[in-house]
């Protein structure tokens, strides 16, 4: 009997290299070396002020604008520096979506801030533009509740509509990695519930990244977990072994709920 194939290694979208980052002269991430493997959930936990959304915001340049932000170390897209000159931030944050704390659709039509990306990246056809928006609304796990309302305003909908609407505006120009910061924070339950399965189904075909402050949260959606402290990575490796058999000390009081 020949063995059983092993299952293959998952790819790395993003490998973290001893990545420091500063704010001035207050130093938020110290040292962080980290992998994030593709279409599978890493979570970013830790208690507030430790650098979760820093080293989030970091993984698509969102900081880049930040004064005083400066940052060592690497951090490479399927191997390509994301910090290295040649490399087009456009097409980095097309490749890279984010999804934020409080949902934050554009005051316009449903159907509008759906094809927002796609008309900016020059698709004109009402066919096309059309498709994209289905697609993107059925895999955000919206398209039932809206299709009969695609022209009415984004800011009618309900909470937790309007943040899966961010999610499909974010899945309309294809990303291959979505970093989201607390996406469901401001929800209630059900529509909490709604964006936590919606995850599940998402990472299927996509990286996603998410930070959030409910160790419930993480222990449900992701595969992978990141504890952070004080701007240091305490310790990462699968959610499972996390939660119940930490390596470190502080790990093991953060997820007992000891501290923080
Ligand atoms: N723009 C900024 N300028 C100066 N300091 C900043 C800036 N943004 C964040 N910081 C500081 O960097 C540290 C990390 O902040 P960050 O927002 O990454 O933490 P966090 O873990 O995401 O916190 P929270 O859970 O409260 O959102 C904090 O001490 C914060 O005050």
């Amino acid at each position: 009997m020949s063995e059983p194939l092993a299952a293959a290694p998952a790819r790395t979208a993003f490998s973290v290299q001893d990545l420091h980052v500063y704010y001035g002269n207050f130093h938020a991430l110290k040292g962080i070396t980290l992998d994030i493997p593709a279409r599978s959930v890493t979570a970013l936990i830790g208690p507030s002020g430790c650098g979760k959304s820093t080293f989030l915001r970091t993984l698509n340049r969102m900081n880049d604008l930040v004064s005083g932000f400066r940052m060592t170390g690497k951090v490479l897209l399927d191997g390509v520096d994301v910090y290295g000159p040649d490399l087009d931030v456009i097409d980095l944050r097309t490749r890279v979506g984010m999804v934020f704390q409080r949902p934050n659709p554009f005051p316009m039509s449903i159907f509008d801030n759906v094809a927002y990306g796609p008309r900016l990246h020059g698709i004109k056809s009402r066919s096309r533009l059309m498709e994209i928006v289905e697609r993107s609304l059925t895999a955000a796990a919206l398209w039932d509740e809206v299709r009969d309302r695609l022209h009415h305003s984004a800011l009618g909908l309900s909470g937790g509509q309007q943040q899966r609407l961010c999610i499909a505006r974010a899945l309309a120009v294809e990303p291959e990695v979505l970093l989201m910061d607390e996406p469901a924070s401001a929800l209630d339950p059900a529509a909490t519930a709604r964006i936590e399965d919606l995850i599940h189904s998402l990472k299927e075909r996509y990286t996603i990244v998410i930070v959030t402050h409910n160790m419930q949260q993480a222990a449900r959606v992701s595969d992978q977990t990141a504890f952070f402290l004080s701007g240091e990575l305490v310790e990462c490796g699968p959610t499972r072994t996390l939660f119940t058999r930490p390596r470190d000390r502080r790990t093991e009081d953060y997820v007992t709920g000891r501290f923080g």
